[in-house]
Parts: structure tokens; sequence; C-alpha cells
């Protein structure tokens, strides 16, 4: 599966954190990142992260793209609530299009508990059929 790990300055530690303890599992999965968020999880648990922008240069939207192109399978974005970010729209538009195209997204920890472990549980599985077989778009 293919999964994106994103996460605001003030839980970027948070999603360190949670990567390490779960490094087994995301191990078995192409991981992609936003810029600052990507090297940090590189950095802690040596696992290999595709990289794009950093959040308000635009990696929001090239993982936004990915979403739209039907390559995407899982999101982990945790979001600060309590700090105004430069780039709301984007972050909004990211979070819109993981709606649109029903791609599961945990933007807490306690949500992202009971994604990777349902992940490892198979229960992301339709996300192949969808793969195979086309999303709204036709996208395969
Ligand atoms: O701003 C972000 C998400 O909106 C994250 O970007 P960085 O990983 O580059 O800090």
């Amino acid at each position: 599966m293919n999964i994106a790990l994103i996460a605001h300055d003030q839980k970027k530690n948070d999603l360190v954190q949670f990567v390490t303890a779960y490094k087994d599992i995301f191990a078995k999965h192409a991981l992609f990142a936003t810029g600052t968020t990507g090297s940090r999880i590189n950095e802690a648990t040596g696992l290999d992260v595709t990289r794009f922008k950093s959040g308000p240069l635009g990696g929001d939207q090239e993982i936004g793209a990915l979403i739209a192109k039907n390559q995407m399978d899982a999101i982990f974005f945790f979001r600060d609530p309590l700090t105004a970010q430069p780039h709301e729209p984007d972050v909004t538009a990211l979070v819109r299009l993981c709606d649109v195209y029903s791609i599961p997204l945990a933007t807490n920890m306690g949500t992202a508990e009971l994604l990777i472990r349902g992940l490892e549980m198979g229960l992301l599985e339709w996300r192949n059929v969808v793969k195979e077989n086309g999303d709204v778009n036709g996208e395969k």
C-alpha cells in the first residue's frame, strides 16, 4: 500500500513516535511524506520515505494529486488544531480529496492506532480492488 505521512510542527514528535512504534508494519509499505516530516521520520527510523515539498510550499497538494490519481491508499495527517497554518487552504483541500475518494485518513493518534492495526489485519484490501477496477474517474 502507498501511505502518506504528514504532521504539522507541533505534532511531528507524535508522528515520529507513532511510526517508530509501528516501524515493522510501516516497513512493509511504500511511504511518502511532506518534506520536513519525511526527513524526521527517515532520521528516526531509517525507513525509506519518498519526500515531497514542505507543506507550506505545496507538499500537501502534491500528495493530494496522488489521491486524485488513485495512487494513495491511506493518509496519516497529524494536524495541529491549535495553530493557524499559512497554507490552511491546502490542508483543507487534502482532507477534502480524502473524502472525495474515500481514502482512509487519520488526523490524530487515536484514529491512527485503528488505521495502522486495520491495515495490518488486511482491512484495506478493498483498495486493491479499486486500483484494479478504477475509481470514479476510471483511474487505476
Ligand atoms: O505543513 C505540513 C502539512 O500541512 C507539513 O509539512 P512539513 O512536513 O514539510 O513540515
